[in-house]
């Protein structure tokens, strides 16, 4: 049905055990074809969400439902069908080549024993293209630097070609050049009908990027609405206990500058 489709979380929450508390039991929904930022300070628990988001976690409490299924009930490859993840921190210590690290993103479409078509391929090229890491196609991914890698990583989830594209600070090893083009990208993606979901801790980029942000603080739901409409100066001194001030650019985008003291 058309009102469940996008994320609902109804009560849900995790706990890593006794003594670590990851999310406390939240409910939210998530529409489809919207940016969304995860936003809140370390340790807030927005990577414990976006990990029961992608189903790599399972909530000790509640249930994650995407397109009105609980996320954990989708067979592997469904799942991977409709959502991809790129995480914060990856290790890439195998020799493999650039090319072949970014064809993974197409396993879940290429069917068993089949060798990868010629979409297959369009896709990778568009993927390395896109990433500006074509000329690093024949090299070996161990060679790469820290920024290079995490353009690796989200050109392997952009040729997965998902609706849902969950992402863990992506931009956070990028120069502000290769940051801004990614966001551009997710926007671009978003306004033709995806879904994405970022944690990230640059504001000025959240604001510029996300129509919407759900913001954590100590594992609990702080609040969420429309990018504007929250992250204010309030909302900076509230999780940060920071002093700030916002502008409106030339480009009619409110940013936030910190005021140092
Ligand atoms: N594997 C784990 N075992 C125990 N506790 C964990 C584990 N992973 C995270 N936590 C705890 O869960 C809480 C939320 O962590 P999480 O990684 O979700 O925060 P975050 O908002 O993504 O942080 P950051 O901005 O630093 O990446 C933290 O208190 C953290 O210490």
């Amino acid at each position: 049905m058309e009102h469940d489709r996008g994320y609902r979380l109804c009560d849900a929450g995790f706990s890593y055990g006794r003594a670590h508390a990851g999310l406390q039991a939240l409910s939210l929904h998530l529409a489809p074809g919207c940016f969304y930022g995860l936003l809140g300070p370390n340790g807030s628990g927005k990577t414990t969400l976006l990990d029961l988001l992608a189903g790599h976690l399972t909530p000790s409490c509640g249930s994650v439902l995407l397109n009105g299924r609980q996320i954990d009930h989708y067979p592997p490859a469904d799942r991977a069908r409709l959502l991809t993840s790129v995480p914060q921190s990856f290790s890439l210590n195998f020799d493999y080549r650039v090319f072949d690290v970014v064809l993974m993103g197409r396993h879940p479409h290429i069917p068993r024993f089949a060798r990868p078509s010629r979409d297959d391929h369009t896709a990778v090229e568009q993927a390395l293209d896109a990433m500006e890491i074509g000329r690093f196609r024949d090299r070996s991914v161990r060679q790469l630097s820290g920024g290079e890698k995490q353009r690796v990583m989200i050109a392997r989830a952009l040729a997965q070609d998902t609706d849902y594209l969950l992402l863990d600070e992506v931009t956070a090893n990028l120069d502000i050049n290769h940051a801004l083009a990614i966001m551009k990208l997710l926007a671009r993606l978003v306004r033709q009908g995806r879904t994405v979901i970022a944690a990230m801790h640059d504001l000025n980029i959240a604001l510029a990027f996300c129509d919407q942000v759900v913001v954590l603080k100590d594992g609990d739901l702080r609040c969420y609405g429309p990018t504007e409409d929250i992250v204010t100066p309030a909302l900076v001194a509230d999780l940060y206990e920071i002093e700030a001030e916002s502008y409106r650019t030339a480009t009619r985008t409110n940013q936030i500058s910190f005021i140092y003291r």
